[in-house]
């Protein structure tokens, strides 16, 4: 019998974590996952954006706008620092899939872990100045981007077998 022909691929796979685990996160507005992987393509990380452990979801502020401290920048964890913590072991060389280009802190975090490839959909903040600082520290770093051209191909799971 030939093998099944219709599985997904390592980029939908790992980007299909990614996208899982945002379905974690509770801000209201913007829910990112990031997927690390391995040279030898196994996940070694995973996480979503939301507040430190500890810190409760109901207390600290989701607004976008207003005072710094009445809103949920100063706070909020974002979903590459999330899975360079919450990984396990050596990230040298590792490709690093996200739903959304990464921020200047976490870009840091991430050349500083030795991540050498960013998978990224969306990269709707390139504007911004966070995306700048951290696009201008991947290059001299030499950390590869790869924009994963959104196919609109839908992955379904469904609990049950
Ligand atoms: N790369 C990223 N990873 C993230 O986890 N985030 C988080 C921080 C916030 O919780 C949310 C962005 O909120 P907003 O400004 O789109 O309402 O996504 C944001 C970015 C953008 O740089
Ligand atoms: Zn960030």
């Amino acid at each position: 019998m030939p093998k099944r022909p219709d599985y997904i691929s390592w980029d939908e796979y790992f980007m299909g974590v990614a996208l899982l685990s945002a379905m974690r996160s509770k801000d209201p507005s913007t829910q990112v996952g990031a997927c690390i992987v391995s040279p030898e393509k196994r996940i070694v990380g995973v996480g979503y954006n939301g507040f430190p452990s500890g810190c409760n979801d109901d207390d600290l502020p989701w607004e976008r706008e207003g005072a710094f401290l009445e809103t949920k920048y100063p706070f909020v964890c974002h979903a590459e620092l999330n899975a360079i913590l919450n990984s396990s072991g050596n990230l040298k060389g590792s490709s690093l899939y996200v739903a959304l280009f990464p921020c200047n802190e976490c870009a840091k975090a991430i050349i500083q872990a030795g991540i050498v490839e960013i998978v990224y959909l969306s990269d709707k903040y390139a504007d911004t100045d966070a995306v700048k600082a951290s696009k201008r520290m991947f290059g001299q770093a030499q950390v590869r981007l790869r924009q994963i051209t959104p196919s609109g191909k839908r992955l379904v799971i469904e609990l049950k077998v």
